[in-house]
């Protein structure tokens, strides 16, 4: 057992990205912390996520990066097709580490969750299946309640639960999405002899769009994308769903039939997109983490990457404060500071989006890919890095602070 001070004790809800890092640097900073995940185990569904510029940082301070780069999705840029399957436009994939469509460092999103939770750990606990029920603040903690019926006394508890929390309803009431005004269902199918190392990006017009990515474990992740001002068809049970899904596509062309044929076989990730929106992330001994906090949406392309640098972040503020016998609110105010401009600045998508990439009109699609050659062409690649610029903002805005009183990896 190392001889690291105890420094309290912490509760973090959710088992994503986010929640899994943010246990292991506060592990390693002397915290105990229990880790509860909703779900039964590890969630192995998701498709591709990018770890862009300050949380490539992250992961090379945590020593998981050459990890991370070696599960890559294989993917080597993105191609906008026709109904016929022909090109007629062709971003690359990123040279550097943060521009590009397709990122230099793109990783199956159950395979990032993996990496981090099986990220050594002296005295944090794993509980799957349970969650938050309840939660009451005193002078020396919070006591919360689990749906098992467990009680638990901690310091501080931090929610990390994704876009759809419902731990944070009980810290701060009220609805905090914002729906983008569209959905996605994310299907895992089987790979062909002529799915390629490219993201093959088909606009189906009347706002629908169909993508086929590839992965690294032999099998094509395909995704239908579709424009709706109905909400609440993520709350339909999975036959309703495959049900909407059909009736949306029919008819789609190109590979449509071939993902919908698939939607009776395997489980599917299906979501309304949204986006949330808080004044505060704390209150209390509370405070929110990654997509809980500040969803930006996977349009932004940068959900990960603000999630890995928030969890460090945090953690890194918590050990300094606690060192410095400085208090927990101090420590959820300076996370806050910085990290909520990046937040932000991720949180605003380009003008018109979802609906300029998912074009309505046959004239709407040429402009799109019109447009997307404009930016690969040489002039525009002599300004430099004007892909990444267009498709999310810049993950190296943010510089990771040096957190002394983080130990590093040797300690
Ligand atoms: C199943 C899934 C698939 C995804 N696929 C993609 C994708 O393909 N592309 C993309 O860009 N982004 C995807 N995302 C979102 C992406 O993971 C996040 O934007 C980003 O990584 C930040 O992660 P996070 O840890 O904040 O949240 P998330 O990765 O969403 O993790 C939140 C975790 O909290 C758990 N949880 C939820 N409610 C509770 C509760 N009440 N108690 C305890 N645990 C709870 C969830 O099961 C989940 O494991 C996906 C998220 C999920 C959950």
């Amino acid at each position: 057992m190392s001889s690291r001070p105890h420094r309290g004790t912490v509760l973090v809800s959710g088992a994503g990205v986010a929640g899994p890092l943010l246990a292991h640097w506060l592990d390693r900073a002397g915290f105990a912390v229990t880790l509860v995940e909703r779900a039964p185990g590890r969630r192995e569904e998701g498709q591709n996520v990018d770890v862009r510029g300050a949380a490539r940082e992250v992961l090379r301070r945590t020593g998981v990066e050459q990890a991370a780069l070696a599960a890559h999705t294989t993917e080597e840029g993105t191609a906008f097709v026709d109904e016929h399957g022909r090109r007629r436009a062709v971003l690359p994939a990123a040279q550097g580490e943060s521009d590009g469509a397709t990122a230099e460092l793109e990783i199956l999103r159950g395979q990032l969750s993996g990496l981090l939770l099986d990220l050594p750990a002296q005295r944090t606990e794993h509980v799957f299946g349970d969650h938050v029920t309840d939660l009451a603040e005193h002078a020396d903690g919070v006591s919360v309640t689990l749906a098992s019926g467990e009680r638990r006394e901690v310091d501080l508890v931090v929610v990390a639960e994704g876009v759809g929390s419902r731990t944070r309803g009980l810290v701060f009431p009220g609805d905090h999405l914002r729906p983008l005004g569209m959905y996605c269902a994310y299907v895992t199918i089987p790979r062909t002899p002529d799915d390629d190392r490219t993201w093959r990006w088909y606009n189906a017009l009347e706002g629908r769009s169909v993508h086929l990515r590839p992965d690294n474990t032999g099998t094509t992740r395909a995704l239908l994308n579709f424009l709706s001002p109905t909400r609440g068809l993520a709350d339909l049970d999975a036959g309703a769903q495959t049900t909407v899904l059909r009736r949306v596509f029919r008819g789609a062309g190109w590979e449509t039939d071939r993902v919908l044929a698939a939607l009776d076989d395997t489980p599917f990730h299906f979501e309304d997109l949204a986006q949330v929106h808080l004044d505060r992330w704390s209150s209390g001994r509370v405070v929110l983490l990654g997509d809980a906090a500040h969803c930006a949406s996977p349009i932004s392309g940068l959900g990960t990457t603000l999630g890995l640098t928030g969890a460090y972040v945090l953690a890194g503020e918590l050990a300094t404060a606690l060192a410095r016998g400085r208090s927990h609110t101090d420590a959820f105010a300076a996370y806050e500071r910085r990290v909520r401009p990046f937040a932000t600045r991720a949180q605003a998508l380009p003008p018109g989006t979802p609906a300029l990439a998912n074009p309505r009109s046959r004239r709407h699609r040429r402009a799109l890919w019109a447009g997307a050659r404009v930016l690969t062409s040489r002039p525009a690649r002599a300004l430099g890095g004007l892909t990444g610029r267009f498709t999310h903002p810049p993950a190296d805005a943010f510089t990771v602070p040096d957190y002394p009183d983080l130990p590093g990896r040797a300690a």
